[in-house]
């Protein structure tokens, strides 16, 4: 079995895939490229960050689940430690992921109000440029520091709120889709504007007593003012009512389309 992964070694994708997927592990750049490798059949599991408690929603992967056809496998939540490292204490530039940067704004400001901020590829990529240049510092996992050339851990915790969370999920081959699980992700793009049609949306959902996890519009790129909804609800395909909400969302998005990325479980690991 391969998995891929958002790289190099030692992100936290990398850190959530080894703590669910035996086998392989390979490493491509952004979520989109993951996604698209197990479309392709080139992966036969990806694992990408989906939502962050501190951040919200990592926007590129849910793009990609419109894009692509995938099955969601599994959901992936563990907690967000973040660390400050670099050669020696005196750095100009930190970099690291943009939700990184962002999930330690404030204690960025508070303790290095001067330095200048990177966003790159991911934590890993800025733990490698950090390794090459006494000037940039790195956020990432504290054990970035001892996992290639040696890194001074400058200071450790430094999210912005000690409950950091992060939701990843395993994505498989759209054949893989399962109606076996405790919640589903649905994809719907109605292709429609009228007064009350999101409150139609999720009348489909509350009419049957199933509780919404999330939902997230996103641009449709279509037109301005024109959403795609990332729909997740605590129920699985198996059960009846949930196949009637869906009956019910692809009524409702008959003009345009409806996609469910099938039915899982969720595991919390600490890593
Ligand atoms: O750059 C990494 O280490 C990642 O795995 C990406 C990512 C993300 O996009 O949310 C994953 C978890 C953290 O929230 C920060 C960055």
């Amino acid at each position: 079995m391969t998995t891929i992964t958002l790289g190099p070694a030692g992100t936290y994708s990398h850190r959530a895939a080894k703590a669910v997927e035996d086998g392989d592990i390979e490493f491509a750049e952004s979520m989109t490229a993951i996604v698209e490798a197990v479309a392709e059949g080139e992966a036969d599991r990806g694992v990408v960050p989906v939502e962050n408690s501190i951040e919200g929603s990592v926007t590129e992967s849910l793009d990609a689940f419109s894009e692509y056809d995938v099955a969601v496998v599994e959901e992936i939540i563990t907690p967000i430690r973040h660390a400050l490292l670099a050669q020696g204490e005196t750095f100009e530039l930190v970099c690291s992921h943009a939700q990184a940067l962002a999930q330690c704004r404030g204690w960025l400001d508070e303790h290095y109000p001067d330095v200048e901020v990177e966003a790159v590829a991911s934590t890993a990529r800025g733990v490698e440029r950090a390794r090459e240049d006494p000037s940039v510092a790195a956020i990432g996992h504290p054990e970035n520091a001892t996992n290639g050339t040696e890194l001074e851990l400058l200071a450790e915790d430094i999210q912005d709120q000690s409950s950091n969370a992060t939701r990843f999920v395993a994505v498989a081959p759209a054949s893989e889709r399962t109606e076996a699980g405790s919640k589903t992700s649905f994809i719907v793009y109605p292709n429609a504007d009228y007064p009350g049609l999101l409150l139609e949306l999720l009348e489909a959902f509350a009419d049957r007593d199933i509780n919404l996890t999330r939902i997230e519009s996103r641009p449709s790129g279509e037109r301005l003012g024109d959403y795609v909804f990332h729909i997740d609800a605590a129920a699985g395909l198996y059960e009846e009512r949930t196949q009637k909400a869906l009956d019910d969302i692809e009524e409702l998005a008959e003009n345009g389309w409806v996609r469910h990325l099938g039915s899982y479980d969720s595991v919390t690991v600490l890593n």
